[in-house]
């Protein structure tokens, strides 16, 4: 299968097999009616309520409460969500509830027949520059779906005569029927994704609400386009959009697209605790790069008092765990801080308080050729000055940082070579360093979820966040953005990855985790 290609900068839209649109706001302008019907729903609703409890009436705000609480999610769920945000608690109710009944499906059904007369007295306008894009990609043998969380999406796209655009739709009505979760979870889009038969890490998806870039991210979309209605690029950035921009005419002809800049997550802080909600963190943290500046050889990387002070402030608080390349062992001492969870050699040995322990059940079986390869390495690499081989409990890093130019060549071979007499082992990346670990579907993403999992932190009360700086971090960001979950890339983020903010240096890893000590601190 051919793999999208994509460049340090840019991504060639072309070389997905699959395009996948939201319709309200990216394919017709339905996002203002709906934006409409929601205020004149909710005026008045307030308004009521306010004169029934003696108190203040707070407009319903077609900015902000609209494209936080309502844009892309199913009708129930918004009405929910935004009553939420005003205390206001009511019953579920029926979907046949009348329009008029103080339920969530009787206040979703008033908004329908709001949204019905808007449609009646206005019409649907479409996005000229979208349709002729997805002319343009159909023509170039790409298909083509429709997401769309409402229920009027089939009736809408007929009335602008765009049904045969698309090979598949996922409406609301079928997301009912197939029980599929609604936006921010990743239902919808992998049922497209599905009903294409194509693999959605070989789809892009274009979407112009936060919760539709986020499903679009949770569902391994290969690209996710954000469209900048409502002036909110860095939310959209935020939620998993790879892409931001202001209308689909900027992709014609459609070719190499440019990555945006990931948002600072300390510039994003307020924006980033808005999306943590009312819940409580649960934070991953590698080492090298992350806590500890990056150093010409692994002993000398020390944590300073404080960023140990401020981890051991923040373990008072929530969960904390290290997650290293480094042997488990090495990298506790390192910290030297108890009640934190270890995870060394990228998650196959983990211990932390209460007992908690795991060592990948077959790691050991590897313990042998690890030794062997290990030799070998010692023995093959003796004459090459400044190189460094480090043996770890189950992995082994052949460092190259201190080794000349002319000899890294040499290295790579050893190691290349090493690997080959060894196919029980495999070899990763990382920053100057070339690692051998055993041939298992095994990482650090994986152990991640497995903490997750194993410390009942696996729910919507939880929101887990992982801070890394290099390749063997992306299994996280990657597991995390699936499970919605947040990835903050350390360091200069010019290449594609899975993390939805960035730092720039352990220094600002040291500021971030401390504010987020000082919000958990205010919030008890
Ligand atoms: O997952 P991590 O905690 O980031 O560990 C990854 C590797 O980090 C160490 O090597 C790196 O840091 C060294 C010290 O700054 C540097 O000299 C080296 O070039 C880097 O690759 C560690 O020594 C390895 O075992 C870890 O796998």
């Amino acid at each position: 299968m051919q793999q999208p290609e994509r460049s340090r900068y840019g991504v060639t839209l072309l070389s997905y097999e699959a395009g996948v649109f939201d319709l309200d706001g990216v394919v017709t302008n339905t996002a203002r009616g709906h934006c409409l019907a929601w205020q004149r729903l909710f005026d008045t609703y307030l308004s009521t309520l306010a004169e029934r409890d003696s108190a203040l009436f707070q407009a319903f705000d077609p900015d902000e409460d609209y494209r936080r609480y309502l844009d892309g999610k199913p009708r129930y769920e918004g009405v929910r969500s935004f009553l939420e945000s005003r205390h206001v608690y009511l019953p579920f109710g029926k979907p046949q509830d009348p329009p008029d009944q103080e339920t969530i499906c009787g206040l979703g059904n008033r908004k329908q027949r709001l949204f019905e007369k808007l449609l009646a007295e206005q019409g649907v306008e479409v996005f000229a520059s979208s349709i002729a894009f997805i002319e343009s990609i159909r023509t170039a043998g790409l298909k083509t779906a429709l997401v769309s969380s409402s229920k009027n999406a089939r009736d809408i796209l007929a009335r602008v005569e765009a049904s045969h655009l698309f090979d598949a739709v996922v409406d609301g009505i079928d997301a009912e029927r197939l029980g599929l979760h609604g936006k921010p979870q990743p239902d919808i889009f992998r049922h497209a994704a599905s009903l294409l038969a194509t693999p959605p890490d070989q789809a892009f998806a274009i979407e112009d609400a936060l919760s539709g870039v986020e499903a679009a991210s949770r569902a391994g979309f290969g690209l996710v386009i954000g469209v900048d209605r409502a002036q909110q690029r860095e939310d959209l950035l935020a939620h998993g959009a790879h892409i931001v921009i202001d209308d689909l005419a900027e992709l014609m002809p459609p070719g190499v697209v440019q990555q945006d800049p990931l948002p600072e997550a300390l510039g994003s802080f307020d924006r980033l605790v808005e999306r943590l909600g009312r819940r409580l963190p649960a934070i991953f943290l590698d080492y090298d790069g992350t806590l500890t500046p990056i150093v010409d050889r692994p002993e000398l990387a020390m944590l300073d008092a404080a960023m140990r002070a401020t981890l051991a402030r923040l373990a008072q608080r929530c969960t904390v765990a290290i997650v290293s390349g480094r042997d488990r062992a090495n990298v506790a001492e390192l910290v030297g801080i108890d009640n934190l969870i270890y995870a060394g050699s990228h998650g196959f040995d983990i211990t932390g308080p209460d007992g908690l322990h795991m060592q990948h059940e077959c790691a050991a079986e590897f313990l042998p050729t690890l030794d062997s390869a290990e030799n070998e390495l010692r023995a093959r690499l003796a004459d090459v000055p400044g190189v460094l081989v480090e043996r770890k409990r189950f992995a082994i890093a052949t460092h190259y940082r201190l080794v000349a130019e002319r000899d890294v060549d040499r290295v790579r071979a050893a190691v290349a070579s090493v690997v080959g007499e060894h196919p029980q082992l495999r070899q990763t990346g990382g920053k100057k360093v070339f690692e051998l670990r055993p041939q298992l579907s095994w990482d650090k993403g994986k152990a991640v979820v497995w903490l997750l999992e194993a410390l009942d932190l696996a729910d919507d009360a939880v929101m887990p966040i992982y801070l890394g700086d290099d390749e063997t971090d992306e299994d996280a960001f990657v597991a995390l953005r699936e499970r919605g979950g947040l990835g903050v890339f350390v360091g200069d983020a010019s290449h594609a990855t899975a993390a939805s903010y960035r730092l720039d240096n352990t220094d600002a890893v040291r500021r971030f985790l401390g504010r987020l000590a000082g919000r958990l601190e205010g919030a008890s």
